[in-house]
């Protein structure tokens, strides 16, 4: 994306722009004592007299070295502000088009990839603007500098800068190979990242499987390349491009004396022109340095704005991260969005012609039609890898389907958005709990109303598993607490659906995670209260008869729906599924 930069500053033009004064007046600052030392020097060395002393030019020099410092200080406060602010609008808009848009699909990359990214390349992206408004005073700095010495002996200044401006010819034409080594150093601890995730993840099957050796091999590996990019990055930016530069200088320095070795020898250059010329010549070339470092950065800067790019979703545009909506970094937040309704309570729900095939298996769902009436149960079933999930995951929006999906005749275009509370909620196969307690979880930011919450946790048949924690409710569970057992997730999560009171309730397949008693009881008390309308996977005799329709999938396609008699009469595939893989 052009003007990426450029955009992240227009998000809060005053604080950039009074950065870039600072930066100006820092800079500026820095050039006052060179007409001072060059009194200093034509006064003891009797070539000029300026007209004041001694005590008053070194007054004026600590002046000037104050006013230098107190610049500096208050440049230095803004930067860090700069960077900061840059780096969490980049974070804030990556991380809601993330959660906003991909719904439960994959993430684009790893966890510990995409946390790499959250933290160095929003960083990477924002902290080279601060670097090119430090260039930019610089660059003013330089000019007034240019002109000065022009004034005193154009011959030296420009036989001293035509070094200079090779050097900057020379880092331009190193464009390619900045990038190309920042790319290769950013993927490299991207892969790091992702592995040390991985590794966290599965702790337990690599103890199992004695893999040991191998994740440290495989981590000493990705290190090892990690080590070789970053230095070689670093390398080409901090010595190669700081050592081009100070080089120049040097030869620029050796230049100057020569020719005003010759100059003073004719009586038309004074030492205090010469201390003036070596002085100068240094915030020249501070700037130039300045220069090249920024137009590194810049460069680098690039590469690590397509990496976050490239994690948004794909129906995303580009311009997405650097969007200019408020950040609220001071005072209070505002008050959350509540769900609203989007449509008439549920009457009918029909679905025509649904359709994904995973992009990577070629295997899914096709041409699945059927219609859902207010307060039925739909139990759909079939055997393993038959595309049950990939049906309930196309039809709430979860994977991209091909289709017409109608609510009360209204056709839904966007079914992400629209398949949540209050119209619907859903329990996936295996739910996620947070590290908070169990009430947290469940409420999830919804007032804690304790009726409401008991008669949700009495339809999850979670009543007795609450009264045998310690701390009943207020337990805390997930990675920093207790670990509960994957069918308390499950009927947690069915909890935290219930208190949501939604006209349709999606389940996923609840048998893998329940004995066969609570899954009864928990269909039992959902089908005593015909208030809603049910779409569930599952293979339990129960829940197949209490069924108003049953949905049978086979290979992707729907070969048999009616209630559980009629198929048994008409279906071969329930009755195969009936009477063997199916558990009573
Ligand atoms: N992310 C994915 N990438 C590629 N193929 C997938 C993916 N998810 C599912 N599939 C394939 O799509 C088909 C349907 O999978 P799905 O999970 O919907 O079946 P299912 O009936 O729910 O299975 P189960 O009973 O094991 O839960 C299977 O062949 C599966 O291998």
């Amino acid at each position: 994306m052009k003007n990426g930069l450029f955009k992240i500053m227009m998000y809060a033009p005053q604080l950039y722009l009074l950065n870039a004064l600072l930066q100006i007046f820092r800079s500026i600052f820095l050039l006052l004592p060179g007409p001072i030392i060059a009194a200093f020097f034509d006064s003891i060395s009797h070539q000029h007299q300026s007209g004041w002393n001694l005590w008053t030019l070194g007054a004026l020099l600590v002046g000037a070295g104050i006013a230098r410092v107190l610049a500096m200080l208050s440049s230095v406060a803004t930067d860090t502000t700069c960077v900061e602010t840059g780096k969490t609008l980049l974070r804030r808009n990556v991380f809601q088009q993330i959660i906003m848009k991909t719904g439960a699909r994959t993430l684009p990359a790893s966890s510990g990839d995409m946390l790499n990214r959250f933290r160095e390349d929003a960083h990477q992206v924002s902290e080279p603007i601060v670097y090119n408004l430090m260039a930019f005073g610089a660059g003013i700095q330089a000019l007034i500098a240019i002109i000065t010495l022009l004034s005193i002996h154009p011959l030296i200044t420009i036989v001293a800068l035509i070094p200079m401006i090779g050097s900057n010819i020379l880092i331009e034409c190193m464009t390619t190979r900045i990038r190309a080594y920042h790319r290769e150093s950013r993927q490299a601890a991207g892969a790091v990242s992702s592995f040390l995730g991985e590794v966290l993840k599965n702790t337990q099957a690599i103890q199992l499987t004695g893999a040991q050796q191998y994740v440290i091999a495989h981590l000493r590996h990705l290190n090892e390349k990690r080590r070789q990019t970053t230095l070689k990055s670093l390398f080409f930016t901090n010595v190669v491009l700081v050592s081009v530069s100070r080089n120049t200088t040097n030869i620029a320095f050796g230049i100057i004396l020569l020719l005003a070795a010759q100059a003073m020898q004719q009586g038309s250059f004074t030492v205090g022109e010469l201390a003036f010329f070596l002085l100068y010549l240094d915030q020249i070339t501070a700037f130039i340095a300045q220069f090249s470092i920024g137009l590194a950065k810049r460069k680098q800067a690039g590469v690590s704005l397509q990496r976050l790019q490239t994690i948004l979703p794909a129906d995303v545009p580009e311009n997405a991260v650097v969007d200019q909506s408020p950040l609220h970094l001071r005072g209070t937040y505002p008050a959350l969005p509540q769900p609203q309704r989007q449509a008439e309570p549920l009457t009918r729900l029909e679905v025509r012609n649904l359709t994904y095939l995973h992009p990577q298996s070629k295997k899914g769902i096709e041409d699945i039609s059927f219609l859902l009436l207010r307060g039925t149960c739909t139990v759909v079933t079939g055997r393993i890898g038959s595309g049950k999930s990939t049906l309930l995951r196309s039809l709430l929006g979860l994977l991209p389907a091909s289709g017409a999906i109608y609510w009360n005749g209204q056709q839904i275009t966007n079914p992400a958005s629209f398949f949540v509370p209050p119209q619907s909620a859903y329990t996936p196969q295996v739910p996620r709990l947070c590290s908070e307690t169990l009430r947290q979880n469940m409420l999830m930011g919804l007032p804690d109303e304790p009726e409401r919450l008991h008669a949700a946790i009495h339809a999850a048949v979670m009543e007795r598993d609450i009264q045998m924690l310690e701390k009943g409710l207020e337990t805390v569970v997930g990675p920093k607490g207790t670990k509960l057992s994957g069918g308390q997730i499950q009927r947690t999560a069915a909890a935290r659906m219930f208190l949501r009171e939604p006209d349709l309730l999606v389940f996923d397949d609840l048998s893998s995670a329940l004995d066969v008693e609570t899954e009864r009881q928990l269909w039992e008390r959902l089908f005593t209260n015909r208030a809603h309308t049910c779409l569930l996977v599952s293979h339990r005799h129960f829940a197949l008869q209490q069924a108003d329709q049953i949905l049978v999938l086979q290979d992707g396609r729907l070969v048999a729906a009616g209630p559980l008699e009629q198929l048994l009469e008409t279906s071969e595939a329930m009755c195969s599924l009936w009477n063997g893989t199916i558990e009573s």
